[in-house]
């Protein structure tokens, strides 16, 4: 299916990229909130912005073109690793390292002041995107996984930057839709909730009893 692309690599091949590539994001990640506090004199940002370029110039010698998409292996493992929120390539995502217990599934996360909204607190987008994220993969390991149809969001109180948690579970299922509902904590405190409705899309349906494998498989 469109924009995903099937790889014949090894689980020490996809090992050996992850130590490649995680590192890279991370560090541009700590640039992005080095970018938004420093205060440097004007020389120095001069040298920080030269720097950056000599890096970008580099990077993009040899690039994939358009989008990461979503890569998969005949043993059916997935990769997201361009995925905004939980990519491990992607130094826009916080990352969320997304796991599973039992029917709950949850991420810890610090949110760092790159995600700020209002003064000292998580921008509400942001904390729509996570929840959208954490929610979808509640719906994909409970293995009737779906696009989000409709996403609503009732946000209690403010979510401090830091130490977050965001979960979801599934409530029910019915025909091609999973309704999921998720919550984000801080200090034992829900701060937001939300519901989602998760569909397979008609083009998946279409596919019938046996997908390829990776279409519906959790990513990493
Ligand atoms: C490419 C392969 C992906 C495979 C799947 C695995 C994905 C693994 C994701 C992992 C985790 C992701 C986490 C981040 C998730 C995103 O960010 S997704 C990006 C944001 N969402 C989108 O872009 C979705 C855009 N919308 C669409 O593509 C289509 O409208 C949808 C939602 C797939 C539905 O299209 P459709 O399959 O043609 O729907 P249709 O046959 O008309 O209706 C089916 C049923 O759903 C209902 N329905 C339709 N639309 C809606 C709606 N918006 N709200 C509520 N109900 C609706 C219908 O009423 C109908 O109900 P029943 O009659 O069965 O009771």
């Amino acid at each position: 299916m469109f924009g995903h692309v099937m790889e014949d690599l090894t689980p020490e091949e996809i090992a050996a990229a992850s130590q490649l590539y995680a590192p890279l994001a991370d560090r541009v990640r700590e640039l992005v909130a080095a970018t938004v506090l420093t205060e440097v004199p004007a020389p120095d940002v001069a040298k920080a912005i030269q720097l950056i370029e000599e890096a970008t110039a580099l990077l993009g010698t040899k690039a994939v073109e358009g989008s990461f998409g979503v890569r998969w292996t005949p043993d059916g493992k997935r990769r997201t690793w361009g995925n905004a929120i939980v990519g491990l390539r992607n130094p826009i995502a916080p990352p969320l390292d997304i796991r599973q217990r039992g029917d709950l599934t949850y991420a810890d996360v610090v949110i760092g002041p790159q995600y700020e909204g209002p003064p000292t607190l998580v921008h509400g987008g942001i904390i729509a995107a996570m929840l959208d994220q954490v929610l979808g993969d509640a719906a994909v390991n409970a293995g009737v996984p779906g696009m989000t149809g409709t996403l609503r969001i009732r946000y209690n109180r403010g979510t401090p930057l830091g130490p977050i948690r965001v979960q979801s579970a599934v409530d029910r299922v019915e025909g091609v839709k999973t309704f999921v509902s998720g919550q984000v904590i801080v200090d034992d405190a829900v701060t937001v909730e939300a519901e989602g409705i998760f569909i397979l899309p008609k083009a998946v349906r279409d596919l019938g009893d046996n997908p390829p494998p990776g279409i519906l498989a959790p990513g990493d």
